[in-house]
């Protein structure tokens, strides 16, 4: 797994060389990578011969944002679909039908732009760890400072905004009963954001809350903190995830430093995650 993320992002680092301008818009580049990464190790393949399947899965993306909280009326709307329903159908078989030719085949064969301090702080870590050879197994697990950043940057941004449970049992919540089969939907966003957990520096981009772990951040209420969800559903990709973000971050601070370029607008907004509205543009000086 290491070795294919290694590779994706020796490919990403190989193209910002031939670029000869210095802006980079980094979300569109980050999308690529991930695909990428996620194409080389589940179906051996490269990000283009997995881009079909990943140009319908925005396009599914896009269909579940919009109807994210629309009800419909149950046993109606098995027999009058909107023009959604219809699309996201065809969408879903395409998807199947393109995942199971790659598998058949395969059987064949923002923020540290901005707080430069805590850039630097991670690129002596990084370079103190692995000098500039490419990221180890071993030192990607001891990469502490690199841990608190991603963690501060998932509280302020969690890619995910919301995560919905069904009630089991009638459950009482201090004054609040909820019952049966209630859906509740717990917004991460919201709980990353309260002053309660975090304190009253809630809203600022502070790593060092993190430096002695989750619990002594969220005050013991380590149920503060999900970005990666929580219980036995929580997300079965936070060790790919985490060890991706690690290994490309290391080999950017390897290779380059970076600021925020000025033609990039702060604006995030919820397309079935949280994505920079306008991309996010950055500017990068070789090393
Ligand atoms: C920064 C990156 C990621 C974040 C923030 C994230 C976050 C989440 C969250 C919040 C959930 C819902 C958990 C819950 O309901 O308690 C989830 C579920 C899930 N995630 Fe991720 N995820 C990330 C990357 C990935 C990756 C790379 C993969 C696959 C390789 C992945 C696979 C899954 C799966 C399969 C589930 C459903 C688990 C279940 O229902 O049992 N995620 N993720």
């Amino acid at each position: 797994m290491i070795p294919a993320m290694v590779a994706s992002v020796e490919t990403m680092l190989e193209r910002w060389r031939q670029n000869e301008v210095k802006e980079t818009e980094v979300f569109q580049e980050f999308k690529v990578l991930t695909c990428e990464i996620i194409s080389r190790t589940a179906f051996g393949s490269s990000y283009l011969e997995g881009k079909n399947i990943f140009d319908l899965l925005a396009r599914m993306a896009s269909i579940v944002s919009r109807n994210n909280f629309k009800v419909g009326i149950p046993g109606i709307r098995k027999f009058l679909k909107t023009r959604d329903d219809t699309e996201s159908e065809e969408l879903e078989q395409g998807i199947r039908d393109s995942i199971i030719k790659l598998i058949n085949r395969r059987e064949e064969g923002l923020l540290m732009a901005i707080h430069s301090d805590w850039q630097d702080k991670a690129r002596e870590e990084v370079l103190k760890l692995f000098g500039k050879q490419n990221p180890s197994p071993d030192g990607i697990g001891r990469l502490k400072i690199m841990s608190m950043i991603i963690n501060e940057s998932l509280r302020l941004y969690p890619s995910v905004f919301n995560i919905t449970r069904e009630v089991q049992k009638e459950v009482r919540l201090g004054k609040i009963i909820i019952p049966e089969k209630m859906a509740v939907c717990l917004p991460i966003l919201a709980v990353h954001d309260n002053s309660q957990v975090w304190g009253e520096d809630a809203h600022f981009f502070k790593p060092e809350r993190f430096a002695d772990g989750v619990a002594k951040a969220t005050k013991n209420n380590t149920s503060g903190f999900f970005s990666f969800g929580s219980g036995p559903r929580s997300c079965v990709g936070l060790n790919f995830a985490t060890t991706e973000i690690k290994i490309a971050l290391s080999m950017i601070l390897q290779n380059y430093k970076f600021t925020l370029s000025p033609t990039y607008l702060h604006s995030p907004v919820h397309i079935l995650t949280i994505c920079p509205q306008y991309g996010l543009q950055i500017m990068l000086e070789a090393l």
